[in-house]
Formats: structure tokens, sequence, C-alpha cells
């Protein structure tokens, strides 16, 4: 607990903190007339405030199904899903939710389609756009405001996206994938854009990603999971400093160690397939 004390220290919230989402011993089962698949079985994470953890593990082992878990979006089958200190017994609006393709309305400019959050949810509308100006700002899409979704590259479609989930300043984020359709270099900018935003915006995030490198260079603490049923095999917490410049990071020896035992993790998980 050491690291997430000092952690605790940097960004502001009480080291002590409840967990802000808190999933336990949950077993998620899809279950139709032909078949049944257990996505989920005895999983338990608590995640404290100002955390950034990510999720890897093998496709199909139920990453996606933790995430809309907690978004209130699938019900646990088995066990208890909290988010705020509360039961999750439905969906959830408080959270903000990043996925893999951007989902931007093609006839919106980049503003418009950032403020639809503050439309779908009946914002002051001042307030959301002083908002929306300010992320748009902390993603580097200033001068791209009237600029259409075909307009823009990959990269910037996503910051998009991004803005659009944190218009309304949840305390959680949820993503899934959201860098995964990316190239590289791009997905590395991101990154680093993205370690910056949760630290300048103090969110609670749970990303998923099947990139190692992502996983450990985004994460506080790495889940790593098993196939299929998913079960959390390990959680890693490599202990690297909350500010993250992607080079040095990536040579720094707890990065490596870290990256190590993922792929270890999961290349052995991958054997029996
Ligand atoms: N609504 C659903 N109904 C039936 N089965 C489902 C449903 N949602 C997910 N599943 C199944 O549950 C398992 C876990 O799916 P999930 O999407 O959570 O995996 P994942 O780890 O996110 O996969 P990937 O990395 O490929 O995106 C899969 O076998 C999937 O087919």
């Amino acid at each position: 607990m050491t690291a997430t004390a000092e952690q605790g220290a940097a960004t502001g919230p009480a080291p002590a903190a409840e967990p802000i989402i808190e999933v336990s011993h949950v077993t998620c089962r899809f279950t139709s007339r032909r078949s049944e698949t257990v996505a989920l079985e005895d999983v338990s994470l608590a995640v404290r405030p100002g955390e950034f953890v990510t999720v890897a593990g093998p496709s199909g082992c139920g990453k996606s199904t933790l995430l809309k878990l907690v978004a209130g979006l699938v019900p646990a089958t088995e066990g208890d899903v909290r988010l705020y200190g509360r039961p999750v017994t439905g969906p959830q609006r408080e959270i903000g939710f990043a996925f893999q393709r951007s989902a931007l309305l093609e006839w919106r400019g980049v503003r418009r389609n950032i403020l639809l959050q503050a439309e779908m949810r009946g914002m002051d509308r001042r307030r959301a756009e002083e908002r929306a100006d300010r992320l748009i700002e902390l993603t580097g899409l200033t001068g791209f405001e009237k600029a259409l979704p075909h307009e823009l590259s990959g990269g910037m479609q996503q910051r998009v996206a991004l803005c659009r989930a944190l218009l309304h300043e949840p305390r959680v984020l949820l993503m899934d994938e959201p860098f995964g359709a990316l190239d590289a270099l791009t997905r590395e900018q991101m990154n680093t854009e993205m370690n910056r935003i949760w630290r300048e915006t103090g969110t609670t995030v749970v990303l998923v990603t099947h990139s190692v490198p992502e996983a450990v260079y985004l994460g506080s603490r790495i889940v790593v999971m098993s196939p299929r049923p998913g079960r959390i095999v390990e959680i890693l917490e490599p202990g690297l400093p909350e500010h993250r410049e992607y080079g040095p990071t990536l040579a720094d020896p707890r990065f490596a160690a870290a990256a190590a035992r993922l792929r270890d993790l999961l290349g052995a998980s991958h054997a029996p397939e």
C-alpha cells in the first residue's frame, strides 16, 4: 500500500480514501437457450480515488464486461459492484465512458460533438461551453473547433471523444481500448496526453488495453486477467512516478520489469488456447 499512499500525497486525496469503485466476488454469466458463457469468475477489485488502473488480458476474457458492470450496463450474476459507495443496480450517469471507436456525429463539428454530452444531460449551457473550451485547449484541439470528424486524424477524433467523456466532470472515467485503432506513434502521443490529462483533472481512470507498453505506461496499477472465465491473476504495481515522459519512462528499469512480467503472464495465459 506504500505506493498508493505516496500517490495519494501527490494528487490530493487522503491516503486512506474509501474505494470509489468496488467489485466484490463478481461472477458474470451470459445465458442463452443454446449456451452459457462465464465471462468473469469471482473477480474482486477496489479502485481508490485518483488511481489510474489498466486492465490487460487475452481476447474474450471479460475486460469489457468488467467495465460494463461498473457502468451498470451488465448485471453481476453473483457478487456486488459499488460505485461512489453506492450499489450499482442500473446504468450509471455520473461516469465518463470512451470506446475504441470514437462514435462522433459526422455532421457536427468538434465543439458541437463535445457539447452533445451537455445536451443529453441538460447541463447548464454556459458552464458546458466553458468546460468544452478548456478541454479543447487541454487536448490540443484549439483551432479545430468547427472541423468535422472526417477532417480530423484518428488521434484527433479520439481526443474529441475524450473531451466529450470528460465534459460533465465525471469523477470516474471508463475507457475500453480507446487507442486501439490508432497507429503506433499516435498511440504513444495519446498515452502521453492521457497521463497529463489524468494528472491535471484528478479523474479516476480504468482503461482496458491489449497493449503491454500502454498498460504499464499509463497504469498506477495493472490488473492482469486470465483467459475466460476471466479471473484476476495478478495486480502489478511498478511504482513509477505519476508524471511520465514517454522515452525516459520506457527506459526506466521499473517499467522494463513490469512489462516483462506482464508479457510473461499474458504469454502464459495464451498458451492453453
Ligand atoms: N451480452 C452478451 N451476451 C452473451 N455473451 C456475451 C455478452 N457480452 C460478452 N459476452 C461474452 O463474454 C465473453 C467476454 O467478453 P468481453 O467483451 O468482456 O471480453 P474482452 O476481454 O473485452 O474481449 P476483447 O479483448 O476481445 O475485446 C466473451 O466470450 C463474449 O462473447
